[in-house]
């Protein structure tokens, strides 16, 4: 069980901290932990976000735990040397098109006041975002113009071979859930959505036994805050399923609590909460871990099929938050390490 561990830029390390200590609490067999550079921090380090070393660590690794990368400070770099090209560079490099964030309401957080009663009790869906592809990898440019002015672009595009992958991904995990399937797009004023939506309901031909809907981006977006119980699995492109996914973890309490996997075809994957280095309270204790922490169970259930020990670390979790152990992010007052030893002792 080679694990890489990126811990990265602000909050990364922090939250990582916590993850780590659950991982090694389980006492796997073999479990053998190297860390890497990322981020703002591998840049002052060795001149780049994502130095070779990094890479080699990564695909050495059967698995990945990421924590955050993003400082401000670096914001007058390249855009090739900016933080945030490490893990948009190890998506790519290591072929990670699948990025699947699930977002539940926690037991414990029933009648949280973070969370609106009318529609929390029913809310347990599944982002697929599609990872490789969109305007996060085309094309892109800044250009003077000849008024002296700037133009930035940037080239969003999705190939049908790209679509069905990420397609074929959300319909088997609807399969395995309530077999609902909402395809969000924007193919009434996209060409790339339009070759997004044909694709998707060519793939649907495979799966009978799943509803599929489609649904343009801004309509999801509201109806996620109207409804978001009547959601299941929604598979979408890179662009919108960032967008979608950090609204989708304030339906269910915090940001600070919606963990990630993000796969290629076999079972190799890279594990991180949704969230970022969230420089505001960097450095403060206040970071809520869990996100990484329950990364930590995608990452034992997916990349090596150990569904107890991801359970256990879910229940940990659920039971901690039951318990009231909330950071800051959910109006309580316990600080990163408290909540991960809460964590551990539940464990
Ligand atoms: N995968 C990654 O490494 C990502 C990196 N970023 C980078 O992170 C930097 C900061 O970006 P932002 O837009 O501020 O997004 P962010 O996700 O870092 O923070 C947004 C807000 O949520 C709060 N927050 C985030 N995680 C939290 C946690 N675990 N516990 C409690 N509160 C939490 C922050 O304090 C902030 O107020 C930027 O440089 C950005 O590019 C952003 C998203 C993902
Ligand atoms: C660097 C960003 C594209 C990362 C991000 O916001 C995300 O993947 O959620
Ligand atoms: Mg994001």
């Amino acid at each position: 069980m080679r694990i890489a561990v990126f811990a990265g830029d602000g909050i990364g390390p922090e939250v990582t901290r916590e993850a780590v200590r659950v991982l090694k609490a389980l006492d796997l067999p073999g479990l053998d932990l190297v860390e890497g550079d990322v981020g703002g921090m591998a840049w002052r380090k060795h001149g780049h976000p994502l130095p070779q070393a990094t890479l080699d660590i990564a695909h050495s690794a059967d698995a990945i735990l990421f924590g955050a990368v993003g400082d401000f400070s670096c914001d007058h770099l390249e855009r090739h040397l900016r933080p945030e090209q490490a893990v948009l560079g190890l998506r790519k490099e290591l072929g990670l098109f699948a990025n699947l964030r699930p977002a539940r309401v926690f037991a414990g957080l029933e009648g949280h006041s973070a969370l609106r009663p009318e529609v929390a009790g029913a809310i347990d869906l599944l982002i697929v975002r599609e990872l490789n592809g969109d305007v996060y990898f085309g094309e892109k440019g800044i250009e003077t113009l000849p008024d002296g002015g700037r133009r930035g672009w940037d080239m969003m595009s999705y190939t049908d071979a790209e679509v069905r992958r990420i397609a074929h991904v959300g319909f088997k995990a609807a399969q395995g859930r309530n077999g609902k399937l909402c395809s969000v797009d924007k193919a009434n004023v996209l060409e790339t959505s339009q070759v997004w939506r044909d694709t998707v309901i060519e793939v649907s031909a495979q799966y009978p036994d799943v509803e599929l809907t489609h649904m343009y981006v801004d309509n999801a977006a509201m109806q996620l805050v109207k409804n978001p119980g009547a959601f299941d699995v929604i598979v979408t492109g890179n662009l919108f399923g960032d967008i979608l996914s950090d609204q989708a973890s304030m339906c269910v309490g915090s940001i600070g609590l919606l963990a990630s996997a993000s796969m290629a075809e076999g079972t190799k994957g890279l594990y991180e909460p949704i969230h970022g280095s969230a420089p505001d309270i960097a450095g403060q204790d206040k970071a809520n871990p869990m996100a990484t922490i329950l990364s930590v169970a995608m990452l034992l259930r997916h990349s090596f099929g150990r569904e107890a020990e991801a359970q256990r670390i879910e229940a940990a979790v659920a039971q901690a938050l039951a318990d009231g152990v909330f950071g800051g992010d959910l109006g309580g007052t316990f600080g990163t390490a408290a909540i991960g030893d809460a964590v551990l002792e539940r464990l």
